[in-house]
């Protein structure tokens, strides 16, 4: 669904990636973990279009789409979304900005909002619910976008162990549909519950290949 070679990318000083060459399967959830700084989150830009990259290329099939999911910062009191509005913009790739939801769109917001346990969360506004809770929204947006390749960074730091199991499971879902799934971890059990790892370190990889659980040499 997406290759991805000898990418590089140079932030001021700093070389965030290396040569980096890989692919992202569709219906495969990959883990995307390394130290901090290793480069993940510049991956996961690049591969959303949102840096560009200094060297390398990208190809994916064409009409083929992307959703994004970046790391979750703080978001405005100022800002008048609430929750639905949140997952409703997950339909703007298809409709445009604030368009008219079809039957279909609403059906599809109810859907991953019931997914990730945020139905009675729809009418509050997004800054004013918690921080695992905004997270989910944000992830809920990236569902309802049911694009080709969702990425991810982060969806699970700083969850309790029922929204990680809950996200984990919406990753899995996606790629049940035929998605490719990238998202960053530095979580065990996001990696175990992944196909494929992609590990970097300094910017470059490190491993590529199948997900193993942490400490049991075996396969999943
Ligand atoms: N906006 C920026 N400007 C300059 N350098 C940056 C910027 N963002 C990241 N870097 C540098 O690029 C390198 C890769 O950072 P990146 O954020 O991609 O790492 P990461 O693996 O996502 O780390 P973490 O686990 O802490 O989220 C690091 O050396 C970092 O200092």
């Amino acid at each position: 669904m997406l290759a991805v070679h000898d990418l590089s990318v140079r932030r001021g000083a700093v070389l965030a990636l290396d040569g980096v060459t890989t692919g992202l399967r569709a219906g495969t959830v990959t883990a995307l973990v390394g130290p901090n700084g290793a480069g993940k989150s510049t991956l996961l830009d690049v591969l959303a279009g949102v840096l560009p990259p200094t060297g390398g290329r990208i190809e994916r099939p064409r009409g083929s789409s992307v959703a994004y999911v970046p790391q979750h910062g703080t978001v405005s009191a100022q800002l008048p979304l609430t929750v639905g509005d949140t997952l409703a913009m997950g339909c703007w790739r298809e409709r445009g900005p604030w368009r008219r939801l079809r039957r279909s769109d609403r059906a599809r917001i109810a859907e991953c909002a019931d997914r990730l346990g945020l139905t009675p969360l729809l009418h509050r506004p997004l800054a004013a619910v918690s921080g695992g809770q905004r997270q989910r929204a944000l992830v809920a947006q990236g569902l309802v976008a049911r694009a080709d390749v969702l990425l991810v960074d982060e969806p699970t730091a700083g969850v309790d162990a029922a929204t990680q199991d809950a996200l984990l499971d919406a990753l899995r879902a996606e790629a049940g549909r035929g998605a490719a799934v990238l998202h960053a971890t530095h979580e065990d059990a996001a990696v175990a519950h992944a196909d494929t790892v992609l590990a970097l370190d300094q910017g470059r990889v490190v491993a590529d290949g199948p997900a193993t659980i942490p400490g049991s040499g075996g396969r999943r």
